[in-house]
């Protein structure tokens, strides 16, 4: 799959965000080692904190599935960058994620970033630094 449909997936899940509260719709698209694809929305609630991000509904929706070898994730928003990823979903890709896969960050404008989930979370935490 090309990285430009996999932009599309995200821009299709996009559609789907809930967000009475910020107006702020994320779409995600997680491309799987087999060529399957997991689309994924932000979700809000009334209560705040309990709001789930798009990029974090895409690798949950996968995992629970029994999807877990990850080739490429691509995030879109009507940004005027592409899309950043809140420093939650960072740890989380970075956890579920091989360190080199391509992250692809992308807004309605056409502009793109493309970069590793090591570049999207230097120096994460990791299990590595609880244990020897
Ligand atoms: O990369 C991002 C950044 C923000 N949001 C969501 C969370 C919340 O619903 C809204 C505003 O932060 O956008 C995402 O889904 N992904
Ligand atoms: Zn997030």
């Amino acid at each position: 799959m090309k990285m430009n449909e996999l932009i599309e997936e995200a821009k299709k899940a996009r559609e789907y965000a809930y967000v009475p509260y910020s107006k702020f719709k994320v779409g995600a698209a997680l491309l799987t080692k087999d060529g399957k694809v997991y689309r994924g929305c932000n979700i809000e609630n009334a209560a705040y904190s309990m709001c789930n991000c798009a990029e974090r509904t895409a690798l949950f929706k996968a995992y629970s599935e029994g999807d877990k070898e990850f080739a490429a994730l691509a995030v879109i928003a009507d940004t005027p960058r592409p899309v950043p990823p809140c420093g939650a979903c960072r740890q989380v890709i970075s956890e579920l994620c091989p360190s080199d896969m391509k992250v692809i960050l992308a807004n309605l404008n056409g502009d793109i970033m493309e970069l590793t989930v090591k570049e999207l979370l230097p120096q994460a935490f990791s299990a590595e630094d609880m244990y020897e």
